[in-house]
C-alpha cells in the first residue's frame, strides 16, 4: 500500500507540475473536449514506483480533495493524501464511511490535513469543496466494488457529475480528477457503468490493468491510465482477460519499413473502391489514408467524377484495374444501389476476398477493409483477413440484418459484446469505431483509446480504412499465412489514426485530410522507437 500511495502522489505531483508549466495556470481542467485532456498521449505507461525520491514541497498551495471509501482503496487515498500534504498541498478528506483505513487516517491527520467525518458529511459541502479544488482523488471504492455506488457515495458522485456538467456549460474550471486504481463505481471486470461515476482525467492503477479500464463504456471514464508498479507482478503491456491494448513497440512491430530490395509491388498495392459522384470526398480521403500510410501503389477505381478528384489530390495514384494486395471497399458508397458501377466493383472484390470465384479470375485471395455501403453487400461468410469497420449505428444495421433486435444505443452500452457477436456471425475481423475503438479477431479483443474527441469528424473513418488497407497490403503475405495477425494490424491502424489525429488536432479542431497528412510523421516516430 505504501508503494501504491507513493506512486499515486508522485503522479499527482507530476500532473500538477506539467499542467502548471503548460499554462502557468493551476492544475484545473479547461474543457478541451478530449479524453486525455492534458494532451498526454495517454494510456498505458508502466512507471516503476521508486521509493527513494522525496516529494519535497512540490505541491505548495495546491488544493486537494480526497473522497475516501471504507476499504483499501480509501487507504491508498489517505496515504497519498498524507504525502501530498507533506509536499505542501492543502488537503481536505471527506470520509464516506464510519470506519476507514486506520493507519491511513492517522498518517493523513499527522500530515496536517483537514478531515470531514462521515457524521458531518453534507453533499453540498462536498460539491463546494470539489468545485474549488485543483485536484480530486477518487478513492471511494476500487477493485472491491460490487454494482452501482451505494449511498452516500452514489449521491455524492451523482451531485459531482451534475456539478461538472454545469461547470462545463458555464465554462468554469473543474479540478483535475485522479481515480485511485479505478474510477469508483465502474464494473471493474466487465467495463460496465452500472451507476454514477466521476469521470477521471487520470487513473493510476496498481500492478496491472483492470478490464474495466480497457473496455468501453467504463474505459471512457478512466482518462489517461498509468500503471504503477507496486511489486505485485510485472505486466508486459496491458493484457487482461483476452483483452489487449497495443503499446508503441507492438505497433511498430506491425509496421513494415521498406528494405533496399523493395519496390512498389513488394511494398503493397492497395485497391480502393470508394466514393460516388454524390460522395466523391470519401474516395479522396480513403485514398489519402492509403497513400500516407506507405502503400507502394494505390489503385483507385470508380466513376470519373471520383477518380479525377483523386488524381487532382494524389497524382501518384493509378486509376486502372490490376493486381492488388489488399482492398478498401465501401467508403462513400451508399447501400441504396444508386451507383451500379461501384456496386459491381465491390461485389467483384468481395468475391476475391471470400474466394468464391476462382483465383484465375480474381487474382487470388487478398485481405480487405469492408466499410460503409460494402457492409450491406455481404453474401457469404467472410474470412478473418476481411475487416469490417462499422461505427455503432452501422453495426446495429448489420446485426439487425443478421436477425438480432438491436439498436445503436445497445451497441454503445455493450460495444465489446456486440463486436464479438458480429465477429462470430460473419467470420470477419471486426473493428468497431468509437472513442475507444474495439477490434475483435477470433479469440482476441483489442481496445485502443488513442484519439482525441476532435477525431469525431466527417471523413475520419474513410482515412482509417485507407490506413488499414495500406498496412494490410504491406503485410499481405504474412496475413494470408497467419490470418490471426489481421486483428493486430487493425488495432495498429487504429493507433496510427488516433495518434495522427492527436498530432493534427494539437488540442483544437482538425479535419480528416489533416489527419491523413499527419500519418507519415506518426509512423516515422514509431519506427524510430
Ligand atoms: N489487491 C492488492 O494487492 C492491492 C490493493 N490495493 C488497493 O486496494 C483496493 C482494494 O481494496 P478492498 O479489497 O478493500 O476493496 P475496495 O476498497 O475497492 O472496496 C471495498 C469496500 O467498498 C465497499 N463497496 C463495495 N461495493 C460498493 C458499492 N457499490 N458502493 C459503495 N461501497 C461499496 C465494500 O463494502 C467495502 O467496504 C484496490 O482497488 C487498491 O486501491 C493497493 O493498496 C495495492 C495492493
Ligand atoms: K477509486
Amino acid at each position: 500500500m505504501d508503494r501504491a500511495a507513493r506512486a499515486l502522489a508522485r503522479t499527482v505531483l507530476a500532473d500538477v507540475a506539467r499542467r502548471r508549466s503548460a499554462g502557468g495556470a493551476p492544475p484545473r481542467v479547461r474543457f478541451a473536449g478530449s479524453l486525455a485532456s492534458d494532451g498526454l498521449s495517454g494510456t498505458g505507461r508502466v512507471r516503476p514506483a521508486r521509493r527513494s525520491r522525496a516529494v519535497g514541497r512540490a505541491a505548495q498551495g495546491v488544493r486537494v480533495v480526497l473522497l475516501v471509501g471504507p476499504g483499501n482503496n480509501g487507504g491508498d487515498t489517505l496515504f497519498a493524501g498524507a504525502h501530498l500534504a507533506t509536499a505542501g498541498a492543502r488537503v481536505t478528506a471527506f470520509l464516506v464511511a464510519g470506519t476507514v483505513h486506520g493507519p491511513g487516517l492517522a498518517a493523513l491527520e499527522a500530515a496536517g490535513a483537514e478531515v470531514i467525518a462521515r457524521s458531518e458529511l453534507r453533499v453540498p459541502a462536498v460539491v463546494e469543496h470539489v468545485s474549488a479544488a485543483d485536484v480530486v482523488l477518487d478513492g471511494l471504492v476500487g477493485i472491491g466494488a460490487r454494482g452501482a455506488l451505494r449511498p452516500p457515495s452514489g449521491g455524492i458522485v451523482r451531485a459531482l457529475v451534475e456539478a461538472r456538467a454545469a461547470a462545463e456549460v458555464a465554462g468554469s474550471p473543474w479540478p483535475w480528477v485522479v481515480a485511485v486504481d479505478t474510477p469508483s463505481g465502474i464494473g471493474v471486470d466487465d467495463g460496465s457503468v452500472p451507476g454514477p461515476v466521476l469521470a477521471a482525467d487520470r487513473t493510476v492503477t496498481f500492478g496491472a490493468y483492470k478490464p474495466g479500464l480497457l473496455l468501453p463504456p467504463a474505459a471512457h471514464l478512466a482518462g489517461a491510465v498509468e500503471v504503477a508498479d507496486v511489486g505485485l507482478r510485472r505486466e508486459h503491456g496491458p493484457q487482461v482477460a483476452g483483452t489487449l491494448r497495443l503499446q508503441d513497440g507492438e505497433v511498430s512491430a506491425v509496421l513494415r519499413a521498406p528494405g533496399v530490395r523493395d519496390h512498389k509491388y513488394t511494398r503493397g498495392v492497395v485497391g480502393v473502391v470508394a466514393g460516388t459522384d454524390k460522395y466523391p470526398g470519401a474516395g479522396v480521403l480513403a485514398t489519402a489514408g492509403a497513400v500516407r500510410a506507405g502503400a507502394g501503389m494505390v489503385r483507385a477505381l470508380g466513376p470519373a467524377g471520383v477518380t479525377d478528384r483523386i488524381l487532382d489530390r494524389h497524382p501518384e495514384v493509378v486509376t486502372a484495374g490490376g493486381r492488388v494486395q489488399s482492398w478498401v471497399l465501401g467508403p462513400g458508397i451508399p447501400s441504396d444501389g444508386s451507383d451500379a458501377g461501384q456496386d459491381r466493383r465491390v461485389y467483384g472484390a468481395l468475391a476475391a476476398v471470400t474466394g468464391v470465384l476462382d483465383a484465375e479470375v480474381t487474382g487470388g485471395v487478398v485481405p480487405a477493409v469492408i466499410d460503409a455501403g460494402a457492409m450491406a453487400m455481404l453474401e457469404h461468410r467472410l474470412p478473418e483477413i476481411a475487416v469490417l469497420t462499422p461505427h455503432a449505428g452501422e453495426l446495429a444495421d448489420l446485426m439487425r440484418g443478421l436477425g438480432h433486435e438491436v439498436g445503436r444505443a445497445d451497441i454503445e452500452a455493450e460495444p465489446v459484446r456486440w463486436a464479438r457477436a458480429a465477429q462470430r456471425a460473419t467470420g470477419a475481423t471486426v473493428l468497431l469505431k468509437g472513442a475507444v475503438t474495439v477490434v475483435v479477431g477470433s479469440g482476441v479483443t483489442f481496445t485502443q483509446a488513442d484519439a482525441p474527441a476532435w477525431l469525431a469528424t466527417a471523413g475520419a473513418g474513410d482515412v482509417l480504412s485507407g490506413i488499414l488497407g495500406a498496412l494490410l497490403a504491406a503485410r499481405a503475405g504474412d496475413v494470408l499465412a497467419d490470418p490471426a495477425l489481421t486483428s493486430r494490424i487493425a488495432a495498429a491502424a487504429a493507433v496510427l489514426h488516433g495518434r495522427a489525429a492527436t498530432l493534427a488536432s494539437a488540442g483544437g479542431p482538425t479535419t480528416a485530410s489533416a489527419v491523413a497528412d499527419a500519418v507519415p510523421r506518426v509512423m516515422a516516430g514509431l519506427l524510430a522507437g
